[in-house]
């Protein structure tokens, strides 16, 4: 369970549209929210768009791993799909905040979890990411920014701290930690019998 948490407008999603167009073993994880589509975004590709009486539903239904309102809207990640590509033996990727970062940190699966926080260069560079992505009006900038110092405040709860400068360089980085972590003993599946077999037993 790779999870990349950061600032609104760090580049999360720049980074997780780059490695899923190339790692075919990871399965991004497609969040519900109550927030209105951005232009350009596609029901069932970048989220699931609901309503909140739908999502209150989902809720009740314990159909969710983990759920948090943020910007005043409420997003959550649909349980059934992840746990079927885990279970497939797949990576999953994570978009979601802090709050739901400490949700998948208190289920069984925490020791599955890899926590990557993404960090802007400056405050003044994040700011100009949000306003020249031109998806959000600016009072919802002006609120994103707001939030901002609070997101950053949790960078302590995370296994791996990168800071978003040269986007080619964070995504490198972002590839090394997958291929790290997909190399620890827990993680290789196949690894006991390789071994018997090559010594014999
Ligand atoms: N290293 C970078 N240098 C310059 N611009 C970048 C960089 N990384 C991302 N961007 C741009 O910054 C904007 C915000 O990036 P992105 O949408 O990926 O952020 P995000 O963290 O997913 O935001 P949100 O939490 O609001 O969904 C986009 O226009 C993206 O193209
Ligand atoms: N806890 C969760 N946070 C989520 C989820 N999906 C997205 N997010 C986070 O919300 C903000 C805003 O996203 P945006 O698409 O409106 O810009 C961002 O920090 C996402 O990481 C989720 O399922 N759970």
């Amino acid at each position: 369970m790779f999870v990349l948490s950061s600032p609104s407008g760090a580049g999360k999603t720049t980074m997780s549209r780059a490695l899923m167009a190339e790692d075919n073993e990871i399965t991004m994880s497609v969040s519900a929210t109550t927030r209105r589509p951005r232009p350009g975004e596609v029901d069932g590709v970048d989220y699931y768009f609901v309503s909140p009486d739908q999502f209150q539903s989902m809720v009740q239904e314990n159909a969710l791993l983990e759920w948090a309102t943020v910007f005043g809207n409420r997003y959550g990640t649909p349980r059934a799909p992840v746990e079927a590509a885990l279970a497939a033996g797949r990576d999953v990727l994570f978009d979601i905040d802090w709050q739901g970062t400490q949700q998948l940190q208190q289920t069984d699966a925490a020791s599955d979890l890899v926590r990557v926080f993404i960090l802007p260069p400056t405050l003044a560079e994040l700011e100009r990411r949000l306003t020249s992505r031109n998806t959000d009006h600016p009072d919802v900038i002006a609120g994103r920014m707001a939030r901002a110092r609070d997101e950053i405040s949790h960078w302590g709860e995370y296994d791996y701290i990168l800071v978003n400068d040269d986007a080619e360089t964070c995504l490198n980085e972002i590839r090394a930690i997958l291929k790290a972590e997909r190399l620890r003993r827990k993680r290789q599946l196949g690894l006991a019998g390789f071994v018997r077999g090559m010594l014999g037993e």
